[in-house]
């Protein structure tokens, strides 16, 4: 099958883009786990994160469906969610539109840019929760708020929360990437406590409303971001930082920033996310699937908003001594 893409990133999480709509596809369940396995890994692949399928919706202008790069399905993708307005928000040349996603219809919009030049984009980030089951995570307790998690660390306590996919979040002075990578390893391990595993970030506070993420995702690894582990982050060192809500937080990740403004309304919490959604480039793959091949073809590179995002990437990596 000839499959028509366009290779594309929020903060340096990149995806596999793929508009049903447009190219009038549809997919069998496993063939998107197949199609995830083959082509987004790093070495044998075209290599991502996970792949965005654009879907038509009856409730909104479009549905967002993401499998990580292991063939899972998540609930929801922060960055990708973003990726996914961009494409929508162009095509339909409308700048406030609705995305269906697992659990919730979400609005997005293009707003004022974040930094110099860069197209930046509003996604909305519930339902959030605190009750253990939301995650799910096994826990005697109504909520589990920085709290120790012994089977990971004897060290570090922990927030869990959905928003609406699995998180803990940690906050710390100095975040160790080797001690994150085990943590996160090993949290995806443990099905007694994490019966569908969990998104684990570090969060260092670099000043009032400045924060610096590092995540291992669920089905991928460490990634240069996480979109909604940086909004649960966010939310995180709200409540137990001293971050204020309804300002933005600038968060900082390896890929580069993005902001998030935690707002709460009738007891209930709720992120904006606002950040890049930038195409690298676009091209058709040719999957076999059958026999596990692919080859690209007619790749089209977005060079002018590549060289723009490094200007922030450069900045970024500058905040935080990189
Ligand atoms: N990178 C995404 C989240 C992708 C899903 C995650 N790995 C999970 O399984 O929950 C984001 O930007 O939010």
């Amino acid at each position: 099958m000839k499959l028509p893409y366009i290779k594309c990133h929020g903060s340096g999480n990149d995806f596999i883009l793929i508009d049903e709509m447009e190219h009038d596809l549809a997919f069998t369940e496993e063939e998107r786990r197949n199609l995830s396995l083959l082509l987004c890994d790093r070495e044998t692949g075209i290599g991502s994160d996970g792949i965005l399928f654009v879907m038509p919706s009856e409730k909104a202008e479009g549905r967002m469906r993401m499998f990580n790069s292991d063939g899972s399905e998540a609930e929801m993708c922060g960055n990708g969610l973003r990726c996914v307005a961009r494409h929508m928000i162009e095509k339909l040349g409308n700048a406030s539109i609705a995305i269906e996603t697992q659990e919730a219809v979400l609005p997005v919009s293009q707003v004022a840019e974040i930094f110099p030049d860069i197209d930046t984009f509003s996604v909305q980030i519930e339902p959030v929760s605190f009750a253990p089951a939301s995650l799910p995570m096994i826990h005697d307790g109504e909520q589990a708020v920085d709290s120790a998690i012994l089977e990971l660390s004897d060290k570090r306590t922990f927030t869990a929360l959905s928003v609406p996919n699995p998180h803990i979040v940690s906050l710390m002075d100095d975040v160790d990437q080797a001690e994150l990578e085990q943590i996160g390893r090993r949290a995806n391990e443990l099905p007694e406590v994490f019966p569908n595993g969990v998104n684990v970030s570090f969060v260092q506070l670099l000043e009032k409303n400045k924060i610096f993420v590092r995540t291992y995702e669920r089905g991928v690894g460490l990634t240069n971001a996480c979109g909604t582990a940086m909004s649960a982050s966010s939310l995180v060192s709200t409540i137990l930082g001293p971050n204020d809500l309804d300002t933005p937080i600038v968060v900082i990740n390896k890929g580069g920033l993005v902001n998030c403004v935690v707002e709460k309304n009738d007891g209930r919490f709720s992120i904006q996310l606002r950040g890049n959604g930038t195409n690298v480039y676009e091209a058709v793959v040719d999957v076999d699937l059958e026999n596990s091949r692919f080859e690209v073809t007619g790749q089209m590179f977005f060079d002018k908003e590549n060289e723009t995002y490094e200007k922030l990437e450069a900045y970024a990596a500058s905040e935080i001594g990189g």
